[in-house]
């Protein structure tokens, strides 16, 4: 199998960021969102990235970020990536991409079929693609709702198209989404959480521990097929 980015994301604590990366997340996420219980605001969320030194690639999620919140997160948090993961048109992540000097990952949602044709605009400005759920009537947030969507969907989408996969993921599912997905990345939160915004430890580690069973099945004395 080739290797899967994995991303961590809506931490808040150092323990939590310290689990992620030393059970192989490449990148951890903070979410600045107020109507979020992952909010963090921009002074903790610059405290986070600093702490994370490098260890891992930082990523701010943001939703239709005005052009001055673009400017703050550049200035004073100084991530690897803005994930936008709200209604941004391929335009606008080109502009904010250009404004902040940071890398942009587009978060697009998968209902149906016709959504994978909304994906290829974004390929000319997104440095990555994470397809997520679409948002269950009632909630408020865009992401972040813990509800995966059919990847079976996916067998149809162009397979020169890497893209991260997120919405739902957990320790229970994470075989089948790879295995149907063929995702490059891996996008976990509300799956490793004991509550809406509150990282679980043993949840995080049981999720790398059925990770490790399907990126290493012979040292788990699985075999591939
Ligand atoms: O996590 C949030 O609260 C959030 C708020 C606003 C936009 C995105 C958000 N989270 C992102 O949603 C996906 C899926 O999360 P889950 O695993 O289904 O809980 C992930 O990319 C989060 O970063």
């Amino acid at each position: 199998m080739s290797t899967i980015d994995i991303k961590i994301c809506g931490l808040s604590t150092f323990e939590a960021i310290d689990t992620a990366i030393a059970r192989g997340s490449s990148h951890v996420g903070f979410v600045h969102f107020d109507k979020s219980p992952r909010h963090v605001d921009i002074a903790e969320m610059a405290e986070l990235v600093d702490y994370v030194q490098g260890r891992a690639e930082t990523v701010i999620v943001t939703v239709d970020p005005d052009d001055d919140l673009v400017e703050r997160f550049a200035s004073d948090v100084r991530p690897d990536w803005l994930q936008l993961h709200g209604g941004e048109t391929p335009e606008r992540v080109r502009d904010v991409r250009r404004m902040a000097g940071l890398k942009v990952m587009k978060a697009l949602p998968v209902a149906d079929i016709e959504d994978l044709d909304r994906i290829e605009p974004y390929m000319a400005f997104a440095d990555r693609i994470l397809l997520d759920s679409r948002r269950p009537k009632g909630s408020n947030l865009p992401g972040g709702n813990g509800v995966s969507f059919d990847w079976r969907l996916l067998a149809a989408l162009d397979p020169a198209i890497p893209f991260m996969l997120s919405g739902g993921l957990d320790a229970e599912n994470v075989e089948a989404a790879v295995r149907i997905a063929q995702p490059s990345g891996l996008d976990i939160s509300s799956g490793v959480e004991s509550a809406p915004g509150i990282k679980d430890i043993g949840r995080l580690n049981r999720f790398f521990d059925a990770f490790a069973r399907i990126a290493e099945p012979e040292l788990h004395g699985e075999s591939r097929s």
